[in-house]
C-alpha cells in the first residue's frame, strides 16, 4: 500500500522555515518534519495541505499559494509489509494567521542554514536538499 502524505514548507520573509517535532511515541517520533500529514481518501494533495495546514498551526493558506517543490518515497523492495510513503513537499510564502501549536507539537523557524543539521526522517533528507536548492534558485532571480 501506498500512503500518501503532504508536507509544507511555510517560508517567512526573513528566510525561515517552519519546522516541528513529531511526538514521541509516533513513528519517527522526536525527529523534525515539515507540517502535514496522510492525504485522506478522495482528498487531493493540495486539500489536504490546507486541512493540515489549519488543523496543525491554525494558519490559512489560498489553493494559489502553494508551489510543489519536490517529492520522495520509501523504498519499494518487493515483499516487504511496511507500508510505503510518497511525501509531496510544497511550499508556501503568504498565508494568515500566526502559526500555533495547536496539537502541542514543537515547532521552530529554522535558518535555510541550519535545516540540514536537524534530526530528520530519511525521507526529508533530499527534500530539504531540495528546498534549499529552489530557495536559492529564487534568490539568484531575484525573488
Ligand atoms: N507531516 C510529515 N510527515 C512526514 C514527513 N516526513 C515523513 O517521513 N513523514 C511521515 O509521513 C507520515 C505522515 O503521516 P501523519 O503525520 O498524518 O501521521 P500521524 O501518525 O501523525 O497521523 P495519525 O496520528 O492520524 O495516524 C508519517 O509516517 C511521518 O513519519 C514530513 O516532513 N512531514
Amino acid at each position: 500500500m501506498i500512503l500518501p502524505v503532504v508536507a509544507v514548507a511555510l517560508l517567512r520573509d526573513d528566510g525561515h522555515i517552519l519546522m516541528q517535532r513529531r511526538p514521541d511515541g509516533k513513528q519517527h517520533g522526536g525527529l523534525w518534519e515539515f507540517p502535514g500529514g496522510k492525504i485522506d481518501p478522495g482528498e487531493g494533495p493540495v486539500e489536504a495541505a490546507l486541512r493540515e495546514m489549519e488543523e496543525e498551526l491554525g494558519v490559512g493558506l489560498e489553493a494559489h499559494a502553494l508551489m510543489p517543490v519536490s517529492f520522495a518515497h520509501s523504498d519499494e523492495a518487493p515483499g516487504k509489509e511496511r507500508r510505503r510513503v510518497l511525501l509531496l513537499l510544497y511550499v508556501a510564502r503568504a498565508w494568515s494567521g500566526d502559526p500555533i501549536a495547536r496539537e502541542g507539537q514543537q515547532f521552530a523557524w529554522v535558518a535555510p542554514d541550519a535545516l540540514p543539521d536537524l534530526d530528520m526522517p530519511p525521507l526529508d533528507v533530499p527534500l530539504v536538499r531540495d528546498l534549499l536548492r529552489w530557495i536559492g534558485a529564487g534568490a539568484e532571480q531575484g525573488k
